[in-house]
């Protein structure tokens, strides 16, 4: 039955347990056709293990999962996906190009393999075996043998860790041009920044439940913490200790403070430091964001935890 016609994939009221882990604690997703919809959430939060739900790899304790409006071990919806998870086995003796076509010919209207290289940036690999590739690249071939099908939804599994800078920027261009044609792709990532400048969307996962859903902007209008950036001979350890103050870190010689109260940790700093130089004030950015969110899940779990003891 197809209960939510509007998505290309879904998850209603899911739980799932582990033994005594509850990795899941009812969880509601949507995946709208054609946007990229990021998960965010500190490590254990439960984005593999939803993901591994809406590709049929594992069943819910409680609650529904769709894909295509079906269930998702059907191989109806699933000729329509796309995937690259951080786990990735694949023969280390086949050449890329042999991998490729073989990928390809599980789907009934692929890409050209030319295409498919071009997408992925792999066009000088295709001839190497595939185990004698560095981490970066096996990378680039993995998300080239997820998008050769032409998914109408693809899932991204922190697909650019371990790439440079090069190759990252250009799988970004490669997930908007996928976007642009109509793929939804959801995305987990650790680094903020690719949410930021990729998603349509993003969903904000604790301890196995939904703390934030909406757009990036969203977010960063869900907390009001600013970013004050100075050189100063005051160090991290003094300025984290002002009430005001919700993180201080030292990066390339710089203080980065971030706040709620910016005028007034602004005024404490320049009484605390006459020779203090380069300041900046700027609006938070989605780790901002993102920090005060799950700080303030994290404290409402040991909350909750406190009254059950
Ligand atoms: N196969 C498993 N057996 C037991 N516990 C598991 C298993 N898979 C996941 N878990 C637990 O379930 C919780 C959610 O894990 P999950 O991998 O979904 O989180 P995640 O958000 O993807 O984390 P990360 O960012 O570290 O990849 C964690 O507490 C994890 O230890």
């Amino acid at each position: 039955m197809n209960t939510s016609a509007s998505c290309v994939a879904a998850l209603r009221g899911v739980c799932k347990r582990y033994g005594r882990v509850e990795a899941l604690r009812g969880i509601d997703l949507d995946v709208r056709p054609g946007e990229l919809l990021a998960a965010l959430g500190p490590n254990g939060a439960g984005k593999s293990t939803s993901i591994a739900l809406l590709l049929g790899l594992i069943r819910p304790d409680a609650g529904r999962v769709e894909l295509f409006g079906m269930d998702p071990q059907r191989i109806e919806a699933r000729r329509r996906i796309g995937v690259m998870l951080q786990s990735a086995v694949l023969p280390p003796t086949l050449r890329v190009r042999e991998l490729l076509r073989l990928t390809a010919s599980y789907y009934a209207n692929p890409r050209s393999l030319a295409d498919s290289a071009t997408l992925a940036g792999i066009e000088d690999l295709l001839e190497r075996p595939y185990g004698k590739l560095s981490g970066g690249q096996q990378r680039r071939v993995q998300f080239a043998l997820a998008l050769c099908g032409r998914p109408r939804l693809l899932f991204l599994d922190e697909p650019t860790v371990g790439m440079d800078i090069e190759a990252r920027q250009r799988l970004w261009s490669a997930m908007r041009a996928l976007v642009d044609e109509g793929c939804a792709v959801v995305l987990t990532t650790h680094y903020l920044e690719e949410a930021e400048a990729l998603a349509d969307r993003v969903s904000v996962m604790a301890r196995g439940r939904v703390i934030h859903e909406g757009t990036v902007d969203d977010l960063r209008a869900r907390v009001d913490v600013r970013r004050i950036r100075c050189v100063t001979a005051l160090t991290c350890e003094q300025v984290r200790a002002w009430p005001q103050v919700s993180d201080a870190q030292l990066h390339e010689g710089r203080l980065q403070i971030a706040t709620v109260d910016a005028e007034d940790v602004v005024r404490r700093l320049l009484s605390a430091d006459a020779d203090l130089a380069q300041l900046e004030v700027q609006r938070a950015g989605l780790a901002e964001a993102f920090t005060e969110l799950t700080r303030d899940a994290e404290a409402a779990h040991a909350e909750t935890e406190r009254e059950v003891a």
